[in-house]
């Protein structure tokens, strides 16, 4: 594992802040656990959240448990493995098993298409995690109650598919416990978002095919750097991303471009944007955007070129990114291991699911898109709608599309047997939400983000609320044709999700920043208008 520096400059800021670092004595006392290191408002959270400094070593215990699942589940041809969490819950095994390249179907959306396409999908081959340390977050108990009865209407026992990861005395393990279905207990004393090598990471990834003991292995291999004071790669990255942050470099472009590991940037996203989010301070993750010279960027590079470049194996990755996020928040002053203003939107979204949703007429309607908010400027087309909310980014600040759709859409249509993986992508980039960032971004010198609701609200949506208020905000949310019930509750995913997309929204709003909501009629004439608009200057 290596952490390096794109020159020297950059070289002798970091060594200065790894120096200052060491005289206090932080890299051992933070290997050694010590809950003091973030200021006593932090100090009682940090007590029970530093498990995960051990995981590469106690994780070990649970290799023989997954085991037997493992070939449990072979034995019973289960080889549709799908993945139900939120954020820290499944933001691991995503990339774990992308990186293997078995499949895993994650399931961290209520839209209803995303969740109908899973559940139409090999259920008769099926074997599903439900994944959830507080054992109490809304969309992971909506999807094990419809996978429940979609087993139960299929004429199969929920108890021979359903397999449990929570924390011991959640409400979950209760109720999982009485439906007799098998629970795994992951290590308490370790916060989601830090959980990759406990049970949340492992258990779905072996179940897919991941060999876990490897990724064990490799974080091991860096677990003994820990407390040192020189050559400890986490040690390096916290300092270079604490100092630059400090330095007023603190929108991080996360460029994974040249690496062999897939999908890594979205689990860091979700580490360092709700771990250093808050009290108005914070890092801003930036996946998938090009570096273009900005003063306040900073480029880490993951097997590739960057102000800091980080080279090693995804278990080490792990390990060291939440070492140096660490670090980080203890150079920023802010406490890494909560999340204060997660919980503000769920309490907007019940609010809403319970008094309902209220009139309100769009401001325009251009086309499949209605538009709804304080738009900045006069708008007379969508096209202006855009225009105006990029020239409403300020300084330092970021444009953030928040898009509560379907995630693989874009990849329902049909194509063409002979078709080229070029025309392929292009086929496929033409109907994605996500192309809006790039088209976007083309047209600002400032970050654009993209994240998909509310899988998001687990991740960047601490930062938009909590960290520095300078974010404009650009929600897209879309007509449901074919909603789906959730057993035992009043609402429907379609109605869970518009409750969540203006839950945030008010949430974003109440603190006086700029936040519009396009509503697509027609989900798929909406994303063409909105990509075609978002194309004319
Ligand atoms: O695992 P759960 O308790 O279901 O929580 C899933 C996610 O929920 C919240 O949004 C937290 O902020 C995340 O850090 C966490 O990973």
């Amino acid at each position: 594992m290596t952490v390096t520096f794109g020159d020297d400059a950059e070289a002798g800021r970091a060594d200065d802040a790894v120096r200052a670092l060491a005289a206090e004595g932080v890299p051992q006392a933070l290997a050694a656990g010590d809950p003091t290191l973030w200021g006593e408002a932090a100090r009682a959270e940090a007590a029970i959240r530093l498990g995960w400094l051990n995981l590469p070593l106690t994780s070990r215990e649970l290799l023989p448990e997954i085991a037997n699942l493992v070939e449990k589940a072979r034995a019973e041809g289960l080889d549709h493995v799908v993945l139900a969490g939120m954020g820290g819950s499944s933001l691991a095994p995503e990339v774990i098993c992308s990186t293997a390249d078995v499949p895993l179907t994650v399931l961290d959306t209520t839209d209803p298409g995303q969740v109908r396409r899973a559940l139409t999908d090999r259920l008769d081959r099926t074997i599903v995690v439900v994944a959830s340390k507080s054992g109490g977050t809304i969309e992971t108990d909506s999807h094990r109650r419809i996978y429940e009865k979609a087993f139960r209407d299929a004429g199969i026992d929920p108890a021979d598919r359903i397999v449990v990861v929570t924390d011991p005395g959640s409400p979950l393990e209760q109720s999982a416990i009485e439906a007799g279905y098998q629970v795994i207990l992951a290590d308490p004393n370790v916060g989601g978002r830090y959980s990759a090598l406990s049970a949340f990471g492992l258990v779905p990834s072996a179940l897919a095919g991941a060999d876990v003991a490897r990724l064990l292995d490799d974080a091991q291999a860096v677990h003994d750097s820990l407390a040192a004071s020189e050559g400890n790669p986490g040690l390096e990255l916290g300092a270079a991303l604490g100092q630059a942050a400090l330095a007023g470099r603190d929108k991080l472009l996360l460029d994974d471009r040249l690496s062999e590991i897939n999908g890594l940037p979205d689990w860091i996203e979700q580490l360092i944007a709700e771990s250093t989010g808050k009290d108005g301070k914070g890092i801003l993750p930036v996946v998938g955007g090009d570096p273009n010279g900005a003063p306040d960027e900073f480029v880490a590079g993951i097997g590739g070129d960057g102000g800091v470049r980080v080279d090693g194996p995804l278990g080490a990755q792990f390990l060291i990114w939440e070492y140096a996020t660490a670090v980080a928040g203890r150079l920023l002053g802010i406490d890494p291991f909560n999340q204060p203003n997660v919980a503000e939107s769920k309490q907007n979204t019940a609010a809403i699911l319970e008094a309902g949703f209220g009139e309100e007429k769009p401001v325009l309607v251009d086309g499949p898109v209605e538009v709804y908010g304080a738009v900045p400027g006069e708008p007379g087309d969508l096209s202006d709608v855009l225009t105006g909310l990029l020239s409403a980014v300020p300084d330092h600040g970021y444009l953030a599309v928040l898009a509560y759709l379907d995630r693989w859409a874009a990849f329902d249509v049909a194509q063409p047997e002979d078709a080229s993986l070029d025309q392929l992508t292009e086929a496929w980039t033409a109907r994605d939400p996500a192309t809006l960032r790039a088209l976007l971004s083309t047209r600002t010198d400032r970050p654009v983000t993209f994240g998909w609701g509310p899988r998001f609200l687990h991740s960047t949506g601490q930062y938009h609320k909590g960290g520095p208020q300078n974010g404009v905000f650009l929600q897209i949310t879309g007509a449901v044709t074919d909603d789906v019930e959730v057993p035992g509750k009043p609402y429907t995913l379609g109605r869970l999700q518009l409750a969540q997309a203006l839950g945030d929204l008010g949430a974003l709003a109440g603190r006086g920043r700029p936040v519009v909501r396009l509503h697509l009629t027609d989900r798929v004439a909406g994303v063409a208008h909105l990509l075609a608009a978002a194309r004319i200057e």
